[in-house]
């Protein structure tokens, strides 16, 4: 099998040694690619440091042409990518697809926006002393852009952070999560094809080890990190005086209140727990319902949960993989043999097969069980029924977390308080927290991170004000 090149300023480049990727589902070798040395991670440092200024002030049609072109050729490339993606990852091809869909949205919706992306002028006379005056208002990169991505949606993620900088003009080296890099290579591939400077982009699919040096390099000003929050905390306390962005993980709730449609609620949670083998930010853990609803949601989810289609994730039928690693499926199973233990009630699933985990629904799981309080981040549901409005809201924030919640309610007023007293950075009503539109406002509370990205919030995030203020104007 061929190794593939990493991307060292816009060039294809091997280094002195190779990494071999396996999919999760069968072990089976998806690739190899090349890892870059020591100096060469130096040359993409000094590249991106060198090519800064210039990249700030490309034109906006440059910008703009660059980011559309790579959604189109996402787009005609999806197929071949999807498959990528489902390979190394273990995600089943139906959302495999999905994902390449969303990147391809993603860059759009960056050419879209760096169109848009304009300075704004104020007027200054508002006092006497400020006659004749005026400023002009604008954003201006930060510095190149360290993006550091984890594996769940290797595609994505990336264009989540190499979009924004791209359209605000910041160069960006993306450090991809080591079991899943092709996904990010391939991307690099089609960015090589368009009219960017050398040293705009690099990909450097380092192990996670050799990462730390390009966190403290000084000439790499802002770190946009997707990731766990042990790791991410450790990267912000490494680099205090980093601008440092962290969308991290989460144990997110949907809520079923009394009044919801509880077939559509049933039918939601039962994929959304599941979806990605439960390996999503925003994947459901906890379903909280109201009492009087409780048997009855309990009663449609299981079926819904049993139905769901397990297997190998190039099925075009099946919803549900393997998780990335055999290792990552054992530590769930024995968190759910611990919460079990406990006294919780398996009412579905609880088994493993190698990689994969068998949807799985608890019950009467104890508060302190970590299937409950941490991050599971595998097909594992908990069921916790709710005395009233107050008990649900209380117990979605009773949690470390806080990234988005989901609210099942036909409820203006519960929709409002839920936006009021929910302690998250997204809260979707009438569906499951996994929602999201790349466009929108994305990121956490508490232990969920710092910072927003979205296309527009992420631009924001890449760069600063400047006023320039004239003076001496007949305005
Ligand atoms: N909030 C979000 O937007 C969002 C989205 C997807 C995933 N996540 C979270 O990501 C996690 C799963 O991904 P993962 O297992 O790949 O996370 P991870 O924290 O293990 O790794 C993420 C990235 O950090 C790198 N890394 C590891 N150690 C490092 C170090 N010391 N210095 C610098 N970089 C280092 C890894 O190589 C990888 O690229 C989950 O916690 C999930 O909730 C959050």
């Amino acid at each position: 099998m061929d190794v593939r090149s990493f991307w060292l300023n816009g060039s294809p480049a091997t280094g002195d040694s190779e990494l071999t990727v396996t999919n999760p589902h069968d072990g089976r070798e998806v690739g190899r690619h090349s890892v870059p040395t020591d100096a060469q991670v130096e040359e993409a440092v000094a590249g991106a440091h060198a090519v800064a200024k210039e990249a700030a002030a490309l034109p906006v049609h440059v910008r703009a042409e660059a980011l559309a072109h790579v959604s189109r050729r996402l787009a005609e490339r999806a197929d071949e990518i999807a498959r990528l993606i489902s390979a190394e990852n273990g995600k089943p091809i139906l959302w495999a697809r999905g994902e390449v869909s969303r990147a391809v949205a993603t860059f759009r919706f960056a050419a879209e926006e760096t169109r848009r992306w304009s300075g704004e002028v104020q007027r200054l006379d508002t006092e006497p002393a400020a006659n004749g005056r005026l400023a002009y208002v604008s954003r201006v990169p930060k510095g190149p852009v360290l993006a550091i991505t984890p594996f769940n949606f290797p595609l994505n993620l990336v264009a989540h952070k190499v979009a924004p900088a791209l359209a605000v003009g910041a160069p960006v080296i993306v450090k991809p999560a080591p079991a899943t890099p092709l996904s990010a290579l391939v991307l690099g591939e089609i960015l090589a094809e368009t009219d960017l400077p050398a040293g705009m982009f690099s990909v450097l699919p380092l192990p996670n080890e050799r990462a730390a040096a390009l966190v403290d390099d000084p000439r790499l000003p802002v770190v946009s990190f997707t990731g766990s929050a042990p790791v991410g905390y450790a990267i912000a306390d490494q680099v205090p005086r980093k601008h440092v962005t962290l969308e991290l993980g989460g144990n997110a709730a949907a809520v079923v209140l009394a009044d919801a449609d509880l077939d559509w609620a049933a039918q939601r949670v039962a994929l959304y727990s599941n979806y990605q083998a439960g390996q999503s930010c925003i994947a459901v853990q906890r379903v909280i319902v109201e009492q009087p609803v409780y048997d009855a949601f309990v009663e449609r989810l299981l079926p819904a949960v049993e139905a769901l289609v397990t297997g190998d994730p190039a099925d075009e039928k099946t919803q549900v993989g393997p998780l990335v690693s055999e290792a990552a499926a054992e530590r769930v199973e024995q968190w759910v043999q611990e919460a079990v233990a406990g006294g919780a009630r398996l009412l579905a699933g609880g088994t493993r097969d190698g990689a994969t985990i068998a949807p799985t629904v608890l019950a009467d799981v104890p508060q302190d069980a970590k299937v409950a309080c941490e991050e599971v981040f595998g097909p594992v549901l908990i069921l916790q029924p709710a005395a009233s409005i107050d008990e649900a809201y209380a117990m979605v924030n009773d949690s470390k977390y806080g990234l988005q919640a989901g609210v099942f309610t036909r409820s203006l007023d519960a929709a409002f308080r839920a936006n009021r007293e929910l302690e998250v950075g997204g809260v979707i009503i009438g569906d499951v927290p996994s929602y999201r539109a790349d466009q929108m406002p994305y990121g956490g509370v508490k232990d969920s991170g710092i910072g927003r990205e979205g296309l527009h919030s992420a631009m924001e995030d890449y760069t600063y004000e400047k006023v320039m203020v004239l003076t001496g104007l007949s305005l």
